[in-house]
């Protein structure tokens, strides 16, 4: 499939779509290589106005781009293959961002060969910050793989995986933003039981969360380091982790984050 600047067509351009074709755009992918398609006439019209791009239905979406990036919810997946499966030619390419449904979900619903790809990203691509993990379906081949994270590389990193490693992916980095978010939430929280204002408190506690993640990024110290070095004896940190340890925040992301690996599943069997 060669190199980038193929048309691509974002099927179900909602949250996660939007973010694709915000990050393409500000990459430099050429507005009038992009297509949107939206159930909601309103919705289309947003994009479309918000993006320079236009916005299709299923089917001329389907004849006019080379990659398919399908961004509808997963239990949506199997009325929209219904609709457009029977007509992807075999040489387009079909990027999947659904949660839970594996390549051979739309294998089963395409024409013979066509080439599928499955990428897990994460809201952060708002801010080129994605992760975006890449998994290649049956008669992907490298050089789809080479356009997909052409395709995402700008929206952040990118990583690739086993397919079967994908659902473990969704439960880690494709949820994984919102863990951190609630944790934010909650220690602004503490912050005004402590008597902080809320403005204070939030202004704390995100740059703390922005330091600490640059931290773990760049300073390739594992982060029972980085614990440590915060926690000095008899201290206060060390006070504050024996609460969580005593409320079992260890494990209770644990047993979270398989929730979310088993949800993926059930999705998956549910779109079936
Ligand atoms: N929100 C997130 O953080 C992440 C979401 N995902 C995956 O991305 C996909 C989309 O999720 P969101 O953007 O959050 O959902 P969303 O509900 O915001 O977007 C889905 C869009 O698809 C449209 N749609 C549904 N059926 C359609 C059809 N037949 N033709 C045209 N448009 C159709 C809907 O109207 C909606 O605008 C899901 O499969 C989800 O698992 C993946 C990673 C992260
Ligand atoms: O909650 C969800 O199902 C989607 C997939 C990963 C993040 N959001």
């Amino acid at each position: 499939m060669g190199s980038a600047r193929h048309t691509v067509a974002v099927i179900g351009a909602g949250k996660i779509g939007e973010l694709m074709l915000s990050g393409l755009l500000r990459s430099g992918w050429p507005a009038q290589r992009l297509l949107a398609t939206a159930r909601r006439p309103v919705r289309a019209e947003e994009l479309a106005t918000r993006y320079g791009v236009r916005v299709v239905d299923n089917l001329t979406a389907v004849s006019e781009a080379a990659v398919l990036a399908i961004a509808v919810k997963p239990q949506d997946a199997g009325a929209l293959l219904d609709e457009i499966g029977p007509k992807v030619p075999a040489d387009k390419l079909v990027v999947s961002l659904c949660a839970g449904l594996p390549t051979s979900f739309f294998s089963r619903r395409l024409p013979e060969g066509t080439p599928v790809v499955r990428v897990m990203t994460n809201t952060p691509a708002l801010v080129d910050q994605a992760m975006s993990a890449i998994s290649a379906g049956a008669h992907a081949t490298g050089e789809h793989l080479a356009l997909a994270e052409e395709m995402f590389a700008p929206l952040g990193a990118t990583l690739r995986v086993p397919e079967s490693q994908q659902d473990a992916v969704t439960a880690l980095s494709g949820s994984g933003p919102a863990y951190f978010y609630l944790l934010v939430e909650a220690m602004i929280d503490a912050g005004i039981l402590l008597g902080l204002p809320r403005q204070v408190a939030h202004e704390l506690i995100v740059q703390t969360a922005i330091g600490s993640a640059v931290m773990l990024r760049d300073s390739g110290e594992h982060p029972v380091k980085l614990r440590e070095a915060v926690t000095s004896p008899a201290g206060t940190t060390i006070s504050a982790v024996r609460e969580l340890e005593k409320h079992g925040v260890r494990a209770a992301l644990l047993a979270a984050l398989e929730a979310a690996r088993d949800r993926a599943r059930e999705l998956a069997a549910q779109a079936d």
